[in-house]
């Protein structure tokens, strides 16, 4: 699962590794518990490049653990070689969210360091036009998860992952 900030990686990815009958791994959350550290407090002591070699890593380990549904965090998709990575080992979901939701979401997360700014709205606007072409690059299927639940969104995903792999069914 790929996509930016709040647009439900994780959730939505517990939820459909669950009706998979498959593992989940959460890239965030094994980055925190191999540094020992929160996400902020790595940026505060490593700076983001010191997270970024982490988020590499962590990736990597956990790609070579399939089949798992996979979140990764919303910059993984930054550098060529976890693009690359990802793409050979499986199905890329692009999880689209418009941004007034996707702050709804988060706004207030203390959790997301490159969030902390005085204009979150415009800071999510310029991380999205960056990020969204490498998103869509590499994404195999794209939804939006703005409206609809988690366990919908994880229903809508299960057909249409099997429709991608058996197109004539
Ligand atoms: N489809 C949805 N509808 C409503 N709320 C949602 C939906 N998906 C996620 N949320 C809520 O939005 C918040 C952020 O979701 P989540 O942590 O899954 O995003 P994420 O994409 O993993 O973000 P990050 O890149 O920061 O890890 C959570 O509080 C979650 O409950
Ligand atoms: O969008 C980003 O670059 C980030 C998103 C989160 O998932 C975390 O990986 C971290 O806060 C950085
Ligand atoms: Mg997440």
């Amino acid at each position: 699962m790929v996509g930016p900030m709040g647009s439900g990686k994780s959730t939505l990815g517990a939820a459909l590794a669950a009706r998979l009958g498959l593992g989940f791994v959460d890239v965030d959350a094994c980055i925190v518990a191999m540094a020992g550290m929160s996400i902020p407090d790595i940026f505060a002591t490593e700076g983001e490049a010191g997270f970024r070699d982490r988020e590499a890593q962590a990736l990597a380990d956990a790609l070579a653990h399939q089949p798992a549904v996979v979140a990764t965090g919303g910059g993984a998709v930054l550098r060529q070689a976890n693009r690359d990575a990802m793409q050979a080992v499986g199905c890329v979901v692009y999880l689209h969210v418009s941004t007034q939701e996707q702050l709804r979401r988060i706004e207030g997360d203390r959790n997301r360091p490159l969030l902390d700014s005085d204009a979150p709205a415009q800071r999510l606007a310029e991380l999205q036009s960056q990020r969204e072409p490498l998103y869509r690059q590499i994404a195999n299927l794209v939804i939006d998860t703005s409206v609809q639940t988690p366990e919908q969104l994880a229903a809508a995903l299960v057909l249409r992952l099997h429709a991608l792999k058996d197109p004539h069914a």
